[in-house]
């Protein structure tokens, strides 16, 4: 696993959109190199905003998103279309404004998908999907190639939460998660061996109600206390923040 990197943004717009030309340009990248690039979405402020600024970014359009594939870390358990999923925040700020291959957008299914309100055979459906796009894989993923994640103020990563069991799950790459103490209370989460599977782990941050969870996050805490400490990728884990969100490091 690959030691953080930290990178301090004035403000959290510049963090948006820095963190969106790094995105577009790491795609470029992935793309002259291999036949398709996977990116895997965060809900959540510093996540959404970084997606408009994609979407806002004129260089936007030198990626052939069409052979992107876009994969989420976590969803809230709701139906398609509801306000809170952070699939309609996604399309709303950037996936219904390029040209993707819906094919390619593989969103977690809610009480309305194939498996009405039982979130944990709808986590196993996602395990599945992830597991058919990455054959012959440990785990069971493929090798993203950027993971973004949002943290709450409580430390908490995709729906992964503090003192919460779904925080130590080893052999399931995506899990069913009850009793959320963030609204809604069901949600599907990645696991911390999914989220490892990826090159590049992005932490996106503003805020100074974060500032603690960054530091806790970069400072070797337990993953029950702050499953931020988790989020770490093969070959690269960064922190993108803005100055609030950094305010608790040492200088
Ligand atoms: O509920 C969620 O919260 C986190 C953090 O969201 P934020 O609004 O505090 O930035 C987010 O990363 C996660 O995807 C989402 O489901």
């Amino acid at each position: 696993m690959s030691a953080p990197k930290v990178l301090v943004h004035p403000d959290a717009e510049l963090l948006a959109a820095g963190v969106a030309a790094r995105l577009v340009s790491r795609l470029i990248e992935v793309l002259a190199e291999k036949e398709s690039a996977s990116v895997v979405l965060t809900g959540g402020g510093s996540g959404l905003a970084a997606l408009a600024a994609v979407a806002a970014d004129p260089a936007r359009d030198a990626v052939d998103w069409s052979r992107v594939d876009f994969w989420w870390g976590d969803e809230r358990f709701l139906p398609e279309g509801d306000p809170e999923r952070n699939e309609t925040g996604a399309r709303e700020a950037l996936l219904d404004r390029i040209p993707v291959d819906p094919a390619r957008v593989h969103v977690m299914r809610g009480p309305d998908g194939p498996d009405g309100d039982d979130a944990d055979a709808s986590a196993a459906r996602y395990a599945a999907e992830l597991a058919a796009a990455a054959p012959g894989r440990t785990p069971a993923v493929p090798a993203f190639d950027v993971l973004m994640l949002g943290v709450g103020p409580d430390a908490h990563i995709a729906s992964l939460f503090p003192g919460h069991p779904e925080v130590h799950e080893r052999s399931r790459t995506a899990v069913g998660v009850h009793d959320s103490p963030k609204p809604p209370p069901t949600r599907i989460s990645l696991t911390v061996p999914a989220i490892q599977a990826a090159e590049e782990v992005w932490v996106i941050v503003a805020g100074a109600g974060k500032a603690e969870a960054v530091r806790l996050g970069l400072s070797g805490a337990e993953a029950a206390k702050a499953p931020v400490a988790t989020a770490r990728g093969r070959r690269a884990t960064y922190y993108f923040l803005d100055r609030e969100a950094a305010s608790a490091l040492p200088a």
